[in-house]
């Protein structure tokens, strides 16, 4: 069967040129690095296109135009596409590396052109270039390959390693020893392979993108869902997650701290909503600081706040409280000129061994917390006895005698 490679890449051209106006549209539907990648991706298709048009018609026009230019836009097509992914997988971009690798790449292309032709050398240069792009990605993309990876980065994986494959694969008939060498639209098994590989990598590529793309949208719902968006720190529902993981893990050690900021709405009524927010944003900051690895601060609504200590104890879990009563207490802040002092009342309960039941234990914190705010604020308390006592913290009412 004869396959007329110019032909070949004409489709691919089609495809991608077809695509391209697709995505580029899809773009005004989304916002931030979501939308930067899309439209990378969307003119990376459009550069493809115009790219595999000139190398279709080599032997047709001039040299300068299907081996130059071509390259040129190729290879800034490629830097596109790493620009694109780098940007999705939320690494650094490296910006003006990706341009430098593309453009000494498209001079030594150029130097086997026009000053010293070498068809071999043009596409030792091409590989090379693409080589240095392909690590760039396969790095950042190395976590799919593991057990539980995302399937999205997988799939771009394949292609990635697949338009690599074609690559060698015609890399080999231009070995050094391989006579005569054949030129770009010479049907030999590589340069087929490349070329129909190529003239589909535009779909499949694009798909592993959306895929990706959704993959970090997704991501980006969820991390949303999860946060509180005056303090950024986790909402209630990603608090009871998070509890419900450490219950999950087994029975290992847990503390729980209930905070709540003293006269609040004191506050509030002062200085006004926008007052009380600093309030809430500086407290945050004070004992989000004062954590370590693994703790979990979240704010359980309006100026109550839970932190989760994995791995304390109730003395660990006493001794913390304290320090961030003290620096809660010690924060220097001024709301409308004034001096305004802050201060915490704040409640610890620890895990009871062979306690299941995470609801059990913030609500023996609760009741700390009440105990401390009765007692006078400005203070740490543990649970009232009752609460542990009759194993249901007091918060339903007692069985009949
Ligand atoms: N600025 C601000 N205020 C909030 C927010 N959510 C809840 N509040 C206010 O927090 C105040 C809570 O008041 P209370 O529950 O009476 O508690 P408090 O004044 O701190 O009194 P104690 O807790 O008993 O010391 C109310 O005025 C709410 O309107 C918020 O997101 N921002």
């Amino acid at each position: 069967m004869h396959i007329d490679l110019a032909t070949v890449a004409l489709l691919g051209a089609l495809q991608a040129l077809l695509l391209a106006p697709l995505l580029l549209a899809a773009t005004r539907a989304y916002g931030g690095v979501a939308r930067a990648s899309l439209r990378i991706w969307g003119s990376v298709l459009l550069l493809q296109a115009l790219g595999w048009v000139l190398l279709g018609l080599r032997g047709r026009i001039s040299d300068w135009i299907s081996v130059v230019l071509a390259n040129g836009v190729l290879m800034a097509s490629y830097a596109g596409t790493a620009l694109a992914l780098r940007l999705l997988l939320g690494v650094p971009p490296r910006r003006s590396l990706l341009a430098a690798i593309g453009l000494a790449g498209w001079l030594g292309i150029a130097w086997f052109a026009v000053v010293a032709p070498d068809y071999a050398m043009r596409v030792y240069i091409a590989t090379l270039s693409l080589g240095v792009y392909l690590a760039m990605l396969l790095w950042p993309l190395r976590h799919a390959a593991r057990r539980g990876g995302s399937i999205a980065q997988r799939v771009m994986l394949l292609v990635l390693l697949a338009a690599a494959a074609g690559w060698l694969l015609r890399l080999r008939e231009l070995a050094p020893g391989a006579v005569p060498r054949p030129g770009l639209l010479v049907a030999t098994p590589g340069n087929v392979a490349q070329m129909i590989y190529g003239a589909l990598e535009p779909v499949l590529a694009s798909i592993g993108f959306l895929l990706m793309y959704n993959e970090a949208a997704q991501a980006e719902l969820r991390r949303l869902a999860r946060t509180d968006p005056l303090t950024g720190t986790l909402n209630r529902l990603a608090l009871d997650e998070e509890l419900a993981r450490l219950f999950r893990a087994g029975p290992a050690a847990l503390a729980v701290l209930m905070l709540d900021v003293d006269h609040f709405k004191r506050i509030n009524d002062r200085h006004g909503h926008a007052g009380g927010d600093r309030v809430l944003t500086a407290l945050v900051a004070c004992v989000g600081a004062r954590l370590r690895a693994g703790d979990v601060l979240g704010r359980v609504g309006g100026e109550e706040f839970l932190v989760l200590l994995p791995g304390a104890d109730l003395a660990a879990a006493l001794a913390l409280a304290e320090a961030l009563r003290g620096a809660v207490a010690g924060l220097h802040m001024a709301l409308d000129g004034e001096p305004q002092a802050i201060t915490l009342s704040l409640g610890v309960a620890v895990r009871q061994p062979h306690e299941d039941d995470p609801a059990a234990l913030v609500r023996r914190a609760d009741r700390a917390l009440y105990a401390a705010k009765r007692e006078g604020r400005n203070r740490v308390a543990v649970p009232p006895p009752e609460a542990l006592a009759d194993g249901r913290d007091g918060t339903e009412p007692s069985p009949p005698p």
